[in-house]
C-alpha cells in the first residue's frame, strides 16, 4: 500500500482550484508504487493522477516535472504537469509539494514481446532527440560518484566476493569514463529508470512513460543500455534475449542512429547499467530505509545481470 498521505475532498477541492481541470468528482488512492502517494483524480473534464512527493525535495522538483512538461509538449506520451492558477507546476498539499497531471492509457507488461520492445526502443530514441533545448542540467542522480560513496558505505556488510565484484566493476567504469570514446558520448536528459514497470502498453502500442523521479544528465547510451537491461531480459540467466535486444535496438536506430562511438561501448554501457541497479539494490537491501512500506527488490538479480554482461553479449550494434 503507498497511500502515506490522506487528503479530504475539501482539500483537494481548494487546491485544484485555478487548475484547468474541470470539478472534481471523485477521487482513489493508489496502492502500487513505493515513493510517493498517488491518487487516481476523475472530474468533468477526464482522469488525472495527483502525486504527493514523500521524499523528494521541492528544490528537485523543477528538473523532474520541468522534463515531464518539455516531452509531452514534444508530443511524446509522457504525462504533462498541469500548472495551477499561478503557472507553476508544483504546490503544496497537505504539507508535501503536489502536483497533478494527465492520466495515461495503458498497464505494465511482465514478458514484453519484440514489438513493444521495439516501440520502447522508438520511444526512448525520440526522448533522447526532444531534449537537444532542453535547459534543465540536474546529473544523475545515481551516477558513478553515488555508486561510488554507496559501495563505501556498504563495504563492512558485503561477503567478499559481492564486495570484489563490486570494486572490480567500479574501477572499470572509472576507467571507461577516461576514454575519448566515453568524453564524445553524447548527452542529455535521460529517464534513467525506463523499466517495464514505468511504461504502459495498450497491446503492442505505448501507451506512455511515467515515473520521471530517477531522471537526469547522462549519456543517451547509459539510458538505452538501462532499458535494454530490464525490457530484453532472460529472467532465469540474466541473459539478453538475442531477439528481444534485436527489436529494441532496431527501433532505437530507426529514430536515432547510434554514432561509433556508441557501439564501441556499448557492452561497458550495458555493464554499467547492470552496476548502476545492482547498488542501489545492494543499498536498499543493507540500509533499508526506516519507517517505509518497501518491497525491497533483490539486488542478486542485478548481480547476475552484471556476470552476464561482463562475459559477453549477444548482439552489438551497427553504426548506420
Ligand atoms: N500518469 C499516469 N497515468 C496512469 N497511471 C499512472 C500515472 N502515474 C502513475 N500511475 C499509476 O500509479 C502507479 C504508481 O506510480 P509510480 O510513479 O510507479 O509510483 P512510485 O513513484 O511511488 O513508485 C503506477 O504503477 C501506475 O499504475
Ligand atoms: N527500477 C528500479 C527501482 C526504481 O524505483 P521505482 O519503483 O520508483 O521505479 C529497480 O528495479 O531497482
Amino acid at each position: 500500500m503507498a497511500v502515506f498521505t490522506r487528503i479530504t475532498q475539501t482539500e483537494l477541492q481548494q487546491w485544484l482550484q485555478g487548475r484547468d481541470c474541470g470539478e472534481l468528482l471523485s477521487f482513489d488512492g493508489i496502492e502500487s508504487g513505493i515513493e510517493n502517494t498517488n491518487y487516481f483524480v476523475n472530474t468533468s473534464t477526464g482522469r488525472f493522477v495527483l502525486t504527493l512527493f514523500e521524499k523528494l525535495k521541492a528544490e528537485d522538483l523543477p528538473f523532474y516535472l520541468g522534463l515531464m512538461k518539455h516531452l509531452a509538449k514534444k508530443g511524446l506520451a509522457v504525462p504533462g504537469p498541469i500548472p495551477n492558477g499561478q503557472g507553476e507546476l508544483f504546490n503544496t498539499l497537505n504539507g508535501k509539494p503536489a502536483t497533478l497531471v494527465n492520466c495515461l492509457s495503458g498497464k505494465s507488461v511482465e514478458h514484453p514481446n519484440a514489438i513493444q520492445c521495439r516501440e520502447i526502443g522508438k520511444f526512448c530514441a525520440q526522448a533522447h532527440l526532444a531534449v537537444a533545448d532542453f535547459p534543465g542540467n540536474t546529473p544523475n542522480p545515481r551516477g558513478l560518484a553515488w555508486i561510488e560513496s554507496a559501495m563505501n558505505a556498504l563495504d563492512s556488510h558485503l561477503p567478499a566476493s559481492v564486495r570484489e565484484l563490486l570494486h572490480n566493476e567500479v574501477n572499470h567504469q572509472k576507467a571507461v569514463a577516461e576514454r575519448l570514446a566515453y568524453k564524445m558520448l553524447p548527452k542529455g536528459a535521460v529517464h534513467a529508470d525506463l523499466f517495464r514497470d514505468n511504461a504502459l502498453m495498450q497491446g503492442d502500442a505505448l501507451g506512455g512513460v511515467i515515473d520521471f523521479y530517477f531522471a537526469g544528465v547522462d549519456t543517451f547510451l547509459f539510458d538505452l543500455a538501462v532499458t535494454a537491461n530490464d525490457w530484453c531480459i532472460q529472467l532465469s540467466t540474466g541473459e539478453l534475449n538475442p531477439e528481444l535486444l534485436g527489436a529494441l535496438l532496431d527501433g532505437y536506430q530507426s529514430e536515432r542512429p547510434l554514432s561509433a562511438h556508441e557501439c564501441e561501448l556499448w557492452q561497458d554501457m550495458l555493464r554499467a547499467a547492470g552496476l548502476r541497479f545492482w547498488a542501489s539494490r545492494l543499498y536498499d537491501f543493507y540500509m533499508p530505509r526506516e519507517a517505509e512500506v518497501l518491497n525491497v527488490k533483490d539486488p542478486k538479480h542485478f548481480e547476475r545481470v552484471l556476470l552476464a554482461r561482463r562475459q559477453g553479449i549477444p548482439l552489438a550494434p551497427q553504426p548506420n
